[in-house]
């Protein structure tokens, strides 16, 4: 579904990816890790077209998007749950659930079936969630869009830890409807028990790539490359 090839990006004369390559498959969920620093989100703003690539190819459903708008890459089908949450203040819960909506699969109920507290939220403004709500709301968003790839930057991070077990089982619940997501996150226990492989960055280039039983295997990962 999606592919990197040798993805270059840089902030003005600032390079921080030096040819990123890796690829997600139909029904799979990828999470990408690394340290603080070393290009995970300049990686999702890559795909997103929000910080371009300067070079190599991304394919998306075998369409290089690498030069394309960042709209034009979310109507092409990726949904991104952005760092930072970035909802509506102003706008009621259903405001901003219906805001972005778009295509068939998923609509309000449904979400609200995955995250009952939105539904009991739904005529609060954005402003006056809870920071597990905002979260919730994000997912609930990305999902109207009907995406068929669906992006995580900081899936569960500053959330209390009984936000942060909802969050997981949503992730899970997306997992058995064949979701196809990509994942950005700190909690590595989380991450090895819901995603199919990972994908390990360092400064700007993957060092690394399995599934969660060869990343169990492979503790040197951990300590060279996640300092762990
Ligand atoms: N807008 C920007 N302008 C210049 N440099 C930036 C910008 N955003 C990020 N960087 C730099 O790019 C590098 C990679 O940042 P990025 O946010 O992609 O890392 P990350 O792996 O997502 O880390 P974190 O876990 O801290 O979010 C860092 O050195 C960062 O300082």
């Amino acid at each position: 579904m999606l592919e990197l090839q040798n993805v270059e990006t840089s902030y003005g004369s600032s390079q921080v990816l030096f040819g990123v390559n890796l690829q997600i498959n139909e029904g799979e969920i990828v999470s990408l890790l690394g340290r603080n620093g070393m290009g995970k989100t300049t990686t999702v703003r890559s795909i997103m077209g929000l910080t371009p690539a300067k070079a190599g190819a991304i394919l998306f459903k075998g369409n290089d998007i690498s030069r394309q708008k960042s709209f034009r890459i979310a109507r092409a089908g990726i949904g991104l749950v952005p760092e930072g949450r970035q909802i509506f203040p102003n706008l009621s819960v259903r405001e901003n659930l219906v805001a972005t909506a778009r295509g068939k699969g998923w609509d309000l109920g449904q979400i609200y079936d995955l995250f009952p507290r939105l539904a009991e939220r739904q005529n609060n403004m954005g402003n006056q969630l809870s920071g597990g709500e905002q979260q919730m709301l994000a997912i609930g968003r990305a999902l109207l869009t009907n995406p068929d790839l669906l992006i995580f930057d900081e899936a569960s991070e500053g959330l209390a830890p009984v936000i942060r077990t909802d969050i997981w089982a949503s992730i899970r619940k997306l997992r058995d409807m064949r979701q196809t997501v990509l994942i950005i996150d700190g909690n590595l226990d989380a991450l090895m028990a819901v995603c199919d492989r990972h994908y390990v960055l360092e400064k700007g280039r993957i060092v690394w790539n399995g599934s969660s039983e060869e990343f169990a295997n492979a503790p040197e990962i951990k300590k060279n490359h996640l300092g762990i």
